[in-house]
């Protein structure tokens, strides 16, 4: 019974029960249920205001504004949490495009307040239809016009993308006397979110955040900061990291700015080459990692340190996204790794079992197979190849999954067997270096988006990643922040 007042076991029965209570919601997905009935409780807190955007006006003419507003809303990643979607094919066979259905609620934030859209349509004769806007009174004065704003932005934006053909540009290897120093291609890669393997919910973490970046104008301007964001995607050769910035371009309908580093003169010339991107674009240099190590003479250390940080882009108002692959940021000076100077860590680890299933889906067309297990027995014992290595092996045999399959498992067997004990170990080490040193450089991300927030908070972030990066071989460093919108 003694047992029974102390408070540091009571203390862990209370934390034993919201576990198993955490686990329970999550595993019968009462979970959403529950954030339901906690947003209907908060709204009883406050009093909302609505604004209605008909789809005709008064002479029956089309209400211009709701045209904007239904394609930005039907752009929204979290149409996708809607209860009730309609799928349609959209231009390109493989296209399917995600539509809102009558009477059904979207939710959209906006400078850090939430709003919602309901898609109304009357069941009368007039069948007339209307967009509906939920805004929380306090937060109007505050952020109704700057949001109409955004969405005549973001709808020009989306037009345009349709027009636009994409540009690959690539420095030139010239003199410094040239004043072009850019040179371009039609940027044709295929690659997009959906053709790369990958946890689902990080990909759509990861898309809501560049969603959210783009927003986000007013918000970096009014705490004087550049308007960009930096990401870097490191992990082993053929894990996906270029096909990710490709992806990423697709998916912004930005051009590219490819550097290469090699050929840069000097830092001034760094900066020049910066100078002349052009707004709404990815400057991407690869595998920087390779180039810091061979401590090149002719950019500094400093010089790229100020091009991160892209001060020059502060000569103009459009937002820039920065992407750095490498192969390992081991030993990168934590400099250049700094909350600010990148925002987003994102691991490319090689394939385990799930993302292999992806990749036999997409290559083979294969969603289960007797040798599934067997296959799956052989990740267990931690080996392990890139995607790379795999996609090569089932293209090779997409005529005969079979045959594919077991190419796979012997490569598996021989060189993945090797290699993967490698990495066993050094995840062994990874796991073991970043318990000591609590503050590695994992959790940049997180400190650079939820800048001011409590570190309990970012514990609480950090350690829900961290489970399911262990589960999955480790992906994402950083949950995409809420706060830069
Ligand atoms: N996660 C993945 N999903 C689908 N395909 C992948 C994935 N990773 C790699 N591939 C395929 O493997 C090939 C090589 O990928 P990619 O060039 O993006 O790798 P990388 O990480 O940039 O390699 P490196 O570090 O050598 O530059 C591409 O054809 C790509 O389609
Ligand atoms: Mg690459």
């Amino acid at each position: 019974m003694k047992i029974l007042c102390n408070p540091f076991f009571l203390l862990f029965v209370i934390v034993g029960l919201l576990f198993l209570l955490r686990v329970l919601l999550i595993r019968t997905g009462l979970i959403y249920r529950t954030k339901k009935w906690w947003r209907s409780i908060e709204d009883c807190f406050h009093v909302h205001q609505f604004f209605k955007v008909p789809e005709f006006n008064e002479s029956m003419q089309e209400n211009q504004l709701y045209c904007k507003v239904s394609v930005y809303l039907n752009s929204l990643a979290s149409i996708e949490d809607s209860d009730f979607t309609n799928l349609f094919t959209g231009k390109k066979s493989n296209e399917i495009i995600l539509r809102l259905d009558s009477g059904q609620v979207i939710d959209d934030d906006f400078l850090g307040a939430r709003v919602s859209w309901i898609n109304e349509v009357k069941t009368d004769a007039t069948c007339s239809r209307a967009l509906l806007l939920k805004i929380r009174k306090a937060d109007k004065r505050r952020i109704l016009r700057p949001y109409l704003q955004h969405i005549h932005t973001v709808f020009d934006e989306l037009e345009q993308k349709k027009k636009r053909q994409l540009k690959l540009y690539m420095n030139i290897d010239s003199d410094r006397n040239q004043s072009r120093r850019w040179r371009f291609v039609p940027f044709t890669h295929p690659s997009t979110f959906e053709t790369i393997a990958m946890e689902s919910d990080l990909k759509n973490k990861l898309k809501s955040d560049l969603e959210t970046f783009l927003k986000a104008k007013q918000y970096y301007n009014r705490l004087g900061r550049v308007w960009k964001r930096s990401y870097l995607l490191y992990g082993p050769s053929g894990t996906g990291k270029s096909s990710f910035v490709a992806a990423m371009a697709n998916f912004l309908g930005y051009d590219v700015y490819d550097i290469d580093l090699s050929r840069v003169l000097d830092d001034s010339d760094l900066k020049s080459l910066l100078l002349q991107t052009t707004p709404k674009s990815v400057i991407v240099v690869e595998n920087l990692d390779r180039f810091l190590m061979e401590k090149s003479t002719t950019v500094s250390f400093s010089g790229v340190l100020n091009f991160m940080d892209g001060i020059l882009n502060s000569c103009s108002a459009a937002e820039r996204i920065m992407v750095f692959t490498m192969n390992s940021k081991d030993h990168i000076d934590s400099a250049i790794l700094r909350p600010g100077r990148i925002d987003v860590h994102i691991h490319f680890p090689l394939c385990d079992f799930s993302v292999f299933k992806t990749l036999s889906n997409s290559y083979l067309g294969v969603k289960d197979h007797k040798l599934f297990p067997q296959v799956e027995e052989i990740f267990q014992t931690g080996a392990s190849l890139s995607p790379a290595e795999i996609g090569e092996l089932m293209i090779a045999h997409r005529n005969s999954p079979s045959r594919a399959l077991k190419s796979v498992i012997t490569a598996l067997q021989t060189e993945g067997d090797r290699r993967g004990s490698v990495n066993v170990g050094r995840r062994l080490l990874d796991a073991g270096s970043r318990n000591s040193t609590e503050d590695s450089s994992d959790h940049l991300g997180i400190f650079c988006k939820e800048n001011f927030n409590a570190v309990k908070d970012i514990r609480k972030l950090y350690g829900l990643l961290r489970l399911r990066s262990n589960r999955k071989a480790q992906s994402f460093d950083s949950t995409p922040g809420q706060n830069d919108g």
